[in-house]
């Protein structure tokens, strides 16, 4: 493996080691990814059945273009040693903080580490342990649903926009672009990233919360004229608060994707629902709850975010407890 002295300025390329924290549904499809094209990842998560599961018969994808079985190397956070060239982050929200500070020993100052994960405030949870200069935020529409450990199913068109944190566009941000779109992970950079972050945020405070209280796919929910009455309050409600913070949004934009979501990935079980089916904490914190207290902090109220807050508590505290 290269060592961190062959990567002037930390430049990303093919020899990179890639450092990918949190081995669920979306770490497992971009490591995935990442092997099948040529790249060399090291998987890190908490759960010891995940790891010992992917080091004996690796990671395992269901895409439109068929079934993939590739090698793969897994590891609780101590046990890797070699230095990241670029972590990239797929815990839920919540983790973040424990997740970075477990991996602390392979960051260097030119580690950069990318978050697609959705809610508010990633960069301002990994600036505690990276400078905003090396960090790279944004979003995914790629649907992602754990089928067994290491095992991944994903269907349907998707993308995902990312833009480094201090908003410098430094010359490696198109290395992990063009890393990501070379394993067929579709990426544009969108300095806008305010706005795409705000946007998905909207989005995932309609679909996840109303999934995984009802507790269904939004396929299925699309047939009741009342889901996209509420769906719509919840992204308008949204866009409002984002806006009054600053952001500029299109709330047509935010529909569209909405749609996109019914149309192209029925079967997708949003990550909130995922949550709850495996008796976990949801990321409501980060998604409706982050709403909420944004609206609070330039004087607004968001009733229709506060109250599907408070459903997906109720509905994590019946099956979570
Ligand atoms: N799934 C999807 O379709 C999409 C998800 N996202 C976002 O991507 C992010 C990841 O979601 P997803 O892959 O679904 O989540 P998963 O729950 O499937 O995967 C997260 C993994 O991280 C592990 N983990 C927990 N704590 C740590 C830690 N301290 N160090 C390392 N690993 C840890 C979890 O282990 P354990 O289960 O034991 O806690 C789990 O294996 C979220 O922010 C989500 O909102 C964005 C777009 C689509
Ligand atoms: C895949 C998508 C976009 C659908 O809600 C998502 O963000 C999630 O599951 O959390």
């Amino acid at each position: 493996m290269s060592s961190q002295a062959e990567m002037p300025n930390g430049a990303l390329n093919h020899h990179s080691h890639i450092v990918v924290v949190g081995a669920g549904a979306m770490g497992c499809y971009f490591g995935g990814m990442l092997i099948k094209a040529g790249h060399k990842v090291t998987f890190v998560d908490v759960n010891p059945e995940q790891i010992a599961t992917i080091n004996t018969r690796g990671i395992i994808l269901e895409t439109d273009d068929g079934l993939h079985q590739m090698p793969a190397t897994a590891a609780l956070a101590k046990d890797v040693s070699v230095p990241a060239h670029l972590i990239i982050l797929f815990t839920k929200t919540l983790h973040t903080n424990v997740a970075m500070a477990s991996i602390r020993h392979v960051i260097t100052p030119t580690t950069v580490v990318l978050s697609l994960q959705n809610g508010l405030g990633s960069a301002e949870r990994i600036g505690h342990f990276v400078n905003a200069d090396r960090i790279v935020i944004g979003t995914t529409l790629v649907p992602a649903d754990l089928k067994e450990h290491g095992y991944v199913v994903s269907h349907g068109p998707s993308k995902s926009q990312i833009m480094d944190a201090s908003l410098k566009f430094p010359a490696w941000l198109s290395d992990v672009e063009k890393l990501l779109n070379k394993a067929t992970l579709t990426t544009e950079i969108e300095p806008e990233i305010s706005s795409v972050i705000w946007s998905k945020v909207a989005f995932n405070a309609a679909l996840n919360a109303i999934c995984a209280i009802t507790g269904t796919t939004v396929g299925r929910l699309a047939v009741s004229p009342c889901f996209r009455e509420l769906a719509r309050n919840v992204v308008h409600e949204t866009v409002l608060i984002g806006e009054a913070n600053g952001v500029s949004l299109d709330e047509c934009y935010i529909w569209n994707n909405v749609e996109m979501a019914i149309n192209e990935h029925p079967n997708h079980k949003p990550s909130m629902l995922q949550d709850i089916e495996a008796a976990r904490a949801t990321e409501v914190g980060a998604i409706n709850n982050a709403i909420v207290d944004a609206a609070t902090g330039v004087g607004m109220d968001a009733p229709v975010n506060r109250t599907l807050g408070q459903l997906v508590a109720l509905t994590e505290q019946v099956k979570c407890h």
